[in-house]
């Protein structure tokens, strides 16, 4: 199988789908760069950085950060590791976001996680998150060693304030009002989600075997 030199991904599915758990695994195991937009907010929010503070209360009422904000900070970050294999998680969610992305950059890959809703509610309620690295548990599918601390570090864990039952139901009607039809657009492109890696052979086929069902 011929790898390509540089392999640009992205990886899609509904909030709570487990792109950062499945992220996690597939940059480990084929030494892409992770970027995770939701982690980059995040460590903006800790931080108290201008755009942390601004983005805040938008992301704690589950709406999207506007679309020229977000590309210009992803753009910005992929720019720096030109060159490098990635890994996009949570970016582009939305059509503008995929063409911004796209004027720039030609993708090998997209990866779709499809989850139900219903199974999404329940992960999301037990999610439990250290923040410095974005790693993330389960109480119930993969919980920390230690309960409320971070297996690596020994750090507390924390629970989302977007995780609340309330801002769950709004993100997953953004999900599918604003980040479904960027399938679509994937699809138009012949970027068709999941059937492209095991059409392409870009990844080795045990990467479908660590993608929940
Ligand atoms: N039961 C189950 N839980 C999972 C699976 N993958 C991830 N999770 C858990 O579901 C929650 C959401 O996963 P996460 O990777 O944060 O999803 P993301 O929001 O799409 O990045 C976390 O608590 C994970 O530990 C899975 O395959 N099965
Ligand atoms: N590409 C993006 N465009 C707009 N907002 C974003 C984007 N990525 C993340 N966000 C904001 O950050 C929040 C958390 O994102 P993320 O950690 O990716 O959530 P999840 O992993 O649960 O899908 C989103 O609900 C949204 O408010």
């Amino acid at each position: 199988m011929v790898l390509p030199r540089v392999i640009r991904a992205v990886i899609m599915g509904p909030p709570g789908s487990g792109k950062g758990t499945v992220s996690g695994r597939i940059t480990k195991t084929f030494g892409l760069k992770h970027i995770s937009s939701g982690d980059i907010l995040r460590a903006n929010i800790n931080a108290q950085t201008e755009l942390g503070l601004l983005m805040k209360s938008c992301i704690d009422q589950g709406q999207l950060v506007p679309d020229d904000v977000m590309s210009r900070l992803i753009l910005n970050d992929l720019r720096a590791i030109d060159g490098t294999s990635w890994l996009l998680d949570g970016f582009p969610r939305t059509v503008s976001q995929a063409e911004a992305l796209d004027d720039v950059y030609t993708l090998n890959t997209v990866v779709n996680l499809n989850v139900p809703f219903q199974t999404i509610k329940q992960r999301l309620t037990s999610r439990w998150t250290h923040l410095p690295s974005g790693r993330v548990y389960n109480t119930d599918f993969n919980p920390p060693k230690v309960p409320g601390f971070d297996d690596e570090t020994g750090e507390p864990l924390f629970q989302r304030d977007d995780d609340r039952p309330e801002t769950v139901t709004r993100r997953l009607k953004s999900y599918e009002t604003q980040t479904e039809p960027v399938l679509e657009y994937y699809r138009s492109k012949e970027l068709s989600p999941f059937s492209h890696i095991l059409n392409t052979g870009i990844f080795p086929s045990a990467l479908v075997s660590i993608i929940p069902e």
